[in-house]
């Protein structure tokens, strides 16, 4: 059913729940949105949309946690990006996030982690490469490069989808997520400097190109040129940074597996950070692990920390 067709002009979600499709019009391109599900939350909508992505070349769905707020003004959007395994719905669900956003008054947008179905052979095969394990990259390797497009998916094509059909300022957004995500914020605010206002990450896999999860990712979506591997590393990013303040609040259990195995390396990330003058707050915090009852400890913590920004 398209149940209205709105041209260019954003209205506020919240007074048009029922509408299950949804049509709009930027200065570019169409964005055409298809509501999932809907629920009623600390008063405003955590919802599911799916849509035709022009970078992943195929069906994309985000969350999104309309605010209260969002029924009367424009809001400041907060993305986060998810880790391996992950689809939209695990920051959905277990981060207990939109309690924090409601109060603030900040739109919440949660990106799936991949193209989905777009028929590469071995797409499915591993659950820490291809399907679930976008990366956050732009892939250049033949057999991955039409679809696997996941950095200018979430820095370019969702943002303008979010700009056309909800509430938001445009130019106030900030980033976080986890693990493969958190690196994947920290990489889109590095390589972007100005466009989002600070920048967070759980356990992040800091310096990708020295620990085993991101060597596979890194050769199979860009090749054996490790030269071209620094462009997607945080560490090795923020080295030769030179943009405005990133604001950067990076938390990191003790008890985390992955970190004792070596595959987040956040030390590596801070001592960069202090060779070129960058300031970062990293947190240790003894006992806690990699999953999502760390991040839902925390995440209030780092809600307030991109209040600061994105309402200055
Ligand atoms: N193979 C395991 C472990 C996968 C896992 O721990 N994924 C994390 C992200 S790891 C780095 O990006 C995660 O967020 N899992 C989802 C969750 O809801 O906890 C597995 O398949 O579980």
């Amino acid at each position: 059913m398209i149940a209205g067709t709105l041209f260019g002009h954003l209205k506020f979600p919240g007074t048009i729940n029922s509408f299950s499709f949804r049509l709009l019009r930027n200065s570019s391109k169409m964005t055409a949105i298809t509501q999932v599900s809907s629920n009623k939350m600390f008063g405003g909508f955590q919802k599911v949309y799916s849509h035709e992505s022009t970078e992943c070349k195929c069906t994309m769905k985000f969350g999104v946690y309309i605010p209260p707020q969002a029924e009367v003004k424009k809001c400041p959007v907060l993305y986060w990006l998810s880790g391996l395994t992950c689809t939209e719905q695990n920051f959905v669900t277990k981060a207990g996030a939109q309690r924090v956003a409601a109060e603030k008054g900040i739109i919440l947008v949660a990106p799936d982690t991949s193209p989905r179905g777009v028929n590469i052979e071995g797409e499915d095969d591993s659950w820490d490469f291809g399907s679930g394990a976008g990366f956050y990259v732009d892939a250049t390797e033949e057999k991955w490069k039409t679809s696997y497009r996941m950095y200018s998916y979430v820095t370019k094509e969702l943002p303008e989808v979010i700009n056309a059909n909800f509430s938001s300022l445009p130019d106030k957004m900030s980033i976080f997520g986890h693990s493969m995500g958190g690196h994947g914020a920290l990489v889109c605010a590095l390589k972007n400097p100005g466009k989002f206002q600070s920048v967070s990450a759980f356990a992040p896999i800091s310096n990708p190109i020295k620990a085993p999860w991101g060597i596979k990712a890194f050769t199979g979506y860009l090749g054996g040129d490790q030269s071209k591997w620094q462009e997607y590393d945080a560490t090795e990013l923020v080295k030769k940074y030179t943009g405005p303040a990133l604001n950067m609040l990076v938390d990191q259990g003790k008890a985390d597996n992955f970190y004792v195995e070596g595959q987040l390396l956040p030390d590596n990330l801070s001592a960069a950070c202090a060779s070129n003058s960058v300031p970062i707050n990293l947190r240790i915090h003894e006992g806690y692990d990699h999953s999502y009852y760390f991040i839902a400890t925390f995440i209030e913590e780092h809600i307030n920390h991109h209040a600061k920004f994105l309402f200055q």
